[in-house]
């Protein structure tokens, strides 16, 4: 069994409800276990124009999967929930990224773990820090808690704590 960490994301339609059935489809899988859950964060939309805020949030998992089985179980559950690819960087009703895998650096077509992009995202490290604060990040260096505190001030003022996935719902 291996310990891989999933963000989530969401900017359309019932974005609370995209991330549960993500979840539930998840617990579904024979080949995932444990699935911990972090707040739902409601965040602004980085690196994108005009679009809607997000719904961000992180799980962690035990898995018999390698990480590009368990990439290819999260595109087809993106599939499942009605993403549409309509342009580069378009809004989606469901993204699942993996951020860490173990503590393996992957370097295949198609899959980079950890993730390139998650030391400089609020909306990923806050989430995360609730369940791996002290994970040393591979080829970082740095604990997931280090990381949080070096974003800018304006990254971390770009999210917001919702709460659990029931909670949110009530928002
Ligand atoms: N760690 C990873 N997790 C998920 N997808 C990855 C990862 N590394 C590479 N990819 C590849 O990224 C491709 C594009 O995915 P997608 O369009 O969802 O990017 P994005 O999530 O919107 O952007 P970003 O990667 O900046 O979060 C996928 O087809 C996948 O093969
Ligand atoms: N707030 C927020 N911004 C983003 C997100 C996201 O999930 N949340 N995902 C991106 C590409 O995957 C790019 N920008």
């Amino acid at each position: 069994m291996k310990e891989a960490y999933i963000a989530l994301g969401s900017n359309i339609g019932d974005k609370a409800a995209h991330l549960r059935a993500a979840i539930a489809r998840l617990r579904a899988l024979p080949s995932v276990h444990d699935v911990k859950t972090s707040s739902i964060y409601e965040t602004v939309p980085v690196g994108y124009l005009d679009q809607d805020l997000f719904y961000n949030m992180v799980v962690a998992v035990r898995t018999t999967d390698e990480a590009d089985v368990l990439l290819g179980r999260l595109q087809e559950i993106e599939q499942l929930e009605g993403r549409e690819r309509l342009f580069k960087n378009g809004p989606r009703t469901l993204d699942l990224d993996i951020l860490l895998y173990e503590e393996e650096r992957i370097d295949l077509e198609g899959l980079t773990v950890p993730h390139p992009r998650m030391q400089e995202r609020a909306f990923v490290l806050a989430p995360l820090r609730e369940l791996a604060a002290t994970f040393v990040v591979p080829g970082l260096g740095q604990s997931v808690e280090r990381l949080y505190q070096q974003l800018p001030e304006t990254e971390r003022n770009g999210v917001r704590r919702l709460g659990g996935l029931l909670e949110a719902e009530e928002q």
